[in-house]
């Protein structure tokens, strides 16, 4: 059994639960427009309409249910107490929601509100306004507390140590297809540690991997848990 898992997350983990991915058929950019709605410029420009689509984002979040694979990989951190790091890209709460804890969300997550003038965070209100002043400072400026294109991700310090001490990396419904994400399995295999890819088919990055299983995650991820 190795020392030290860890484990990130991507959307593919929350399909099977009514989130819509991102990059697959149907998928979230591929039916808006990336550059307006996920980076610091779409926001400027537009800060309502961005929050439009957060908020429907975030309704949607909240009415899903986790589904076997959070369950699963919460069951393998309560079993192997400590030696499991559990990353997301995922700004939903469903890690938590199957009782998953310390998840650490590399770009942001729903339920929470930062303000752009002080960086006070806060609890998100279900349905977030461009004038809403910010519970701090007053300023109407306050954002989805999510990583957008450009912007650097939450907690790498914390991620590069893990990796840097990993004995298994696992990477569990993501298309490898953005960064600095995609290059955590290099940074694992550089320190020695085996590598896995499971996914319901191979990523942009599936040569990285030492071994694969593919299916859709509410079975392949129980499967390797038991
Ligand atoms: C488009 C891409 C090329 N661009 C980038 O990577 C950029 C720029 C960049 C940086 N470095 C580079 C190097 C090369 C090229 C470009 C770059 N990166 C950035 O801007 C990042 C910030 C990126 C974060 C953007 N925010 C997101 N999300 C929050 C928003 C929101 O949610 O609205 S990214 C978003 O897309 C990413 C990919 O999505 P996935 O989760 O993988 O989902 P996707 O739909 O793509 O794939 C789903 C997969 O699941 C599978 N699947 C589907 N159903 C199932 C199923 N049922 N079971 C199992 N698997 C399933 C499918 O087969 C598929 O493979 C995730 O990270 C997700 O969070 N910031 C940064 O680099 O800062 C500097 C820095 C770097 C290092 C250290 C310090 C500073």
């Amino acid at each position: 059994m190795p020392h030290h898992i860890v484990i990130l997350t991507g959307a593919g983990l929350s399909a099977e639960s009514g989130l819509g991915t991102f990059r697959d058929k149907g998928g979230l950019w591929e039916t808006n427009d990336l550059a307006k709605l996920a980076t610091p410029e779409g926001f400027a420009e537009d800060p309502a309409r961005v929050h439009a689509f957060y908020n429907a984002r975030r309704d949607n979040a909240a009415r899903a249910e986790p589904n076997p694979a959070h369950h699963a990989l919460h069951h393998l951190s309560a079993q192997h107490e400590g030696r499991v790091t559990l990353i997301t890209q995922n700004v939903d709460a469903l890690h938590e929601r199957a009782g998953s804890e310390d998840v650490i969300h590399m770009h942001g997550a729903l339920h929470g509100a930062l303000c752009a003038a002080c960086e006070h965070r806060y609890p998100a209100p279900p349905q977030m306004q461009a004038s809403d002043p910010c519970p701090n400072c007053g300023a109407p400026r306050t954002r989805p507390d999510i990583v957008w294109f450009g912007e650097i991700p939450y907690q790498m310090e914390r991620i590069e140590g893990a990796l840097l001490s990993a004995d298994l990396f696992v990477a569990i419904g993501t298309s490898g297809s953005v960064y600095p994400a995609a290059g955590f399995v290099q940074l694992a295999r550089a320190v020695g540690a085996q590598t896995l890819e499971i996914n319901l088919d191979p990523s942009d990055v599936a040569s990285d991997f030492d071994t694969a299983t593919y299916g859709p995650a509410s079975e392949t991820v129980p499967a390797w848990v038991d």
